[in-house]
This record gives structure tokens, C-alpha cells and sequence, in this order.
């Protein structure tokens, strides 16, 4: 990207634009564009926003057009999440996804895992209410998106929008040197205002901290704006292939080289690099169901000493998962392509409890993303 420098405006009301200042400029940009310390000033949930919400409206269709689940709950009064579960023959993972949605759209509200109707949602997605919407609806219903957003509520199967072509869900597509390069510039573009903020808001959890391992680590931006603020640090990626040559690029391009190292690898099923103090899961555990989340937060325990810090960074949903609504809708788009969701804290603490670790308070960072931190017993 090259810019110029723009002078004050002239009498004629335009600028002039004078060929011995653009140099000058350009350096300019490119030192901001490497200086992984500079923050943004301004805030940019809303452009995230409308991307995570993707799947949301679609999600809402089908539980009106296709599943009437509204009225179906209204009749009963109240009901537990079961009786859904059974009635619908739908999926748990899903299920929760949905409910959650609901809870956080203001249609349901959940006490003690029984779930009734609000006045909201009485009103307008009650099929023989007069101010019933669910034509305003009808035009979605039988869209892509609907049709995988049923799929995946029926059979717990992620969909395959937004994988590659050849219908491989994002896991499967991820292995695929083209997708994996798109992908991974989407989430590094995301990572950069997000990682510094984290690197601000961690700074003192990681004072006594020499070596961050990064599983899952993408570009690597994280571990790059970690080690770009926090001059006592170093930093190893973990990554499977073909993302790790990805990650080797970007750091480079970083200049951090002689910081961060990469090491390719399946989370699943090689031992992790015994070189840290603090390992970093961001945007990792969200790709999963809870027996994979265990298996990979019982691995990070191994792998690190008594005293030894965890960092797991993602959008997190309250603890009574009733909010906020834009990671309840950003849960849809999960639940869609991944086989995992968004979780609350509670959940994950619940985890790494079981697995050896006091766990800290949630905090938040930017654009409705934050981080929940833990220490090894
Ligand atoms: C959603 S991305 C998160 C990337 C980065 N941590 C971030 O916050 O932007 C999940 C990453 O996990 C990596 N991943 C998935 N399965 C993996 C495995 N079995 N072993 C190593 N990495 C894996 C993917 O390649 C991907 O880069």
C-alpha cells in the first residue's frame, strides 16, 4: 500500500501532493505497517460484526419455517432442552447453538434447563399469533445457508459453505495449500488489532514469562504482537502443514525471526514442544467439541511445569449463555463450518480445573473477543 502525504488544503480547496514528500510518506507506512506496537484508534466490532453474523438470520429461518419451534414451545408452556432434543431429532451441539441464539435474540428465556417463550417471542414467532413474521422469513428458508444450518441442527455435520469446492468441511479444506493461504490471511488480518490489545491486557500475567507456545497459531500474529510488546519474550508456533510455511512468511515478514520459531505439527497427535512457560490457545479450542477441548487443554497441562500459564483467547459467551448477542450469532457461523462453537467461561474453567489449573477471571479485548487465563497447580 502506498500513500502520499497530503499537504494543507490550497486556495482552490485542493491539496497538493508534492513528489519530494511522497518518499518520506511511504517510509512512513511501511514503519507503521511492521510496527506490530502501534494500535488502532478506533474500534471495529461492527466490520466484524456483519461477517460473523452471517449465519444467524438463516439459522432463525429454519427454526420458524422448518422446525415451527416456537409454537411447538409455546404449546407446552415451558420445556427442557430433551424433550426438544428428542422431539426434533436434533443434535446437542447444535441444539445449544440454537437455544442460545434464542436466549440472546430475547424469543426464550432458560431457568433451570427449561425453556419457555417470552412476550417477544409469543408475539412474533408464534405461527397463529396476528403479529406472527414468519413469512418475512420465508424467503431464506430454503437458501444454501438453511439447508446446512438444517443439516448440521439434524446431524451434527458441519456443512460445507465456505470449505473448499470440493464439499471437505474447514478442517478437511485447511489442508489444502490455497484455501489454507485465504483462510489464514482472513484470520491474520482479524489478529493484528486483537493480539496487540491481548498483549496490552496480558502484560502483567506474562511478566515473569520467557516462552510462549502458540498451538494453533495461524500467522503467527499473535505470538508476533505478544513478542513485538513484551521485549522479555520468545515465542514457538505450533502449526500443521501446509499453515506452518504460512506462519514461517509472516514472521518473517515481521522481522521476528530471531524471536519466533515454528514448529509443524498435529496438536492431536505429536508431543508439543517442551520449551514454555505459557501456551497460548486462541481461536483453537472454538473449532471443537468438548472431548477434543479436553484432550487438547490436558495436553497443554503436560506440557508445562508447576506454575506454568495458560492464555485461551476467543469470542466467550456469558457463563448463563444468554448473551452477548453478537457471539451468539457468531456461535451459528462456528457450529456451521467447524465442528465446535463458542463457549463460556465457565465451561472451559470447568475443564481446566479438572486438568490441574486455578483458573483467573474472564476479561475483555476488543471486538466482543477476550481471554480467560490459568495457572498450573
Ligand atoms: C481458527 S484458526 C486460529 C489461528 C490463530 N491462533 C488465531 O487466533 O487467529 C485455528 C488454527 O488451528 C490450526 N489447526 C487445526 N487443526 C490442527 C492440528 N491438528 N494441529 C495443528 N494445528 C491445527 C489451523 O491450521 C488453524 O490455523
Amino acid at each position: 500500500m502506498l500513500t502520499a502525504q497530503i499537504t494543507e488544503p490550497e486556495s482552490d480547496g485542493y491539496p497538493i501532493i508534492l513528489p519530494t514528500m511522497i518518499l518520506p510518506s511511504i517510509t512512513k507506512t511501511f514503519e507503521m505497517l511492521n510496527d506490530l506496537r502501534q494500535n488502532p484508534t478506533t474500534d471495529p466490532a461492527l466490520l466484524l460484526r456483519y461477517r460473523d453474523r452471517q449465519y444467524a438470520a438463516e439459522m432463525l429461518a429454519v427454526a420458524i419455517g422448518k422446525l415451527n419451534l416456537f409454537t411447538w414451545i409455546d404449546a407446552r408452556g415451558s420445556v427442557a432442552t430433551e424433550s426438544i432434543q428428542q422431539h426434533f431429532s436434533l443434535a446437542r451441539r447444535p441444539l445449544d447453538v440454537l437455544l442460545t441464539l434464542c436466549r440472546a435474540g430475547g424469543w426464550i428465556r432458560t431457568e433451570s434447563d427449561r425453556h419457555e417463550l417470552t412476550a417477544l417471542g409469543r408475539e412474533h414467532l408464534v405461527d397463529h399469533s396476528p403479529w406472527f413474521l414468519g413469512p418475512y422469513y420465508a424467503p431464506i428458508v430454503d437458501s444454501p445457508i438453511a439447508q446446512g444450518c438444517l443439516q448440521v441442527l439434524q446431524h451434527d455435520r458441519p456443512a460445507n459453505w465456505q470449505a473448499s469446492e470440493d464439499g471437505n468441511d474447514w478442517h478437511a479444506s485447511m489442508m489444502d495449500e490455497a484455501f489454507a493461504k485465504g483462510f489464514t490471511d482472513l484470520m491474520n488480518c482479524r489478529g493484528t488489532a486483537m493480539g496487540q490489545v491481548l498483549a496490552d491486557k496480558t502484560g502483567s500475567f506474562l511478566a515473569d514469562c520467557k516462552h510462549i507456545l502458540d498451538v494453533g497459531g495461524g500467522s503467527g500474529i499473535y505470538s508476533s504482537t505478544l513478542v513485538a510488546k513484551h521485549d522479555h519474550l520468545r515465542a514457538t508456533v505450533l502449526e500443521q502443514a501446509p499453515v506452518d510455511r504460512l506462519t514461517r512468511d509472516e514472521i518473517v515478514r515481521h522481522g521476528l525471526q530471531d524471536r519466533i520459531d515454528v514448529v509443524q505439527g498435529n496438536m492431536f497427535t505429536d508431543p508439543w514442544p517442551a520449551v514454555a512457560d505459557c501456551i497460548l490457545l486462541s481461536n483453537v479450542l472454538h473449532d471443537w467439541d468438548v472431548p477434543e477441548i479436553r484432550t487438547l487443554i490436558q495436553k497443554t497441562a503436560a506440557a508445562l511445569p508447576s506454575g506454568g500459564r495458560v492464555i485461551i483467547h476467543e469470542a466467550f459467551l456469558d457463563d448463563d449463555k444468554s448473551g452477548p448477542l453478537p457471539v451468539a450469532e457468531y456461535s451459528v457461523l462456528l457450529v456451521n463450518i467447524t465442528r465446535g462453537k463458542c463457549y463460556c467461561p465457565a465451561e472451559y474453567g470447568e475443564i481446566l480445573a479438572d486438568s490441574g489449573f486455578d483458573v483467573g477471571p474472564y476479561q475483555d479485548t476488543i471486538a466482543d473477543r477476550g481471554f480467560i487465563t490459568a495457572i498450573k497447580r
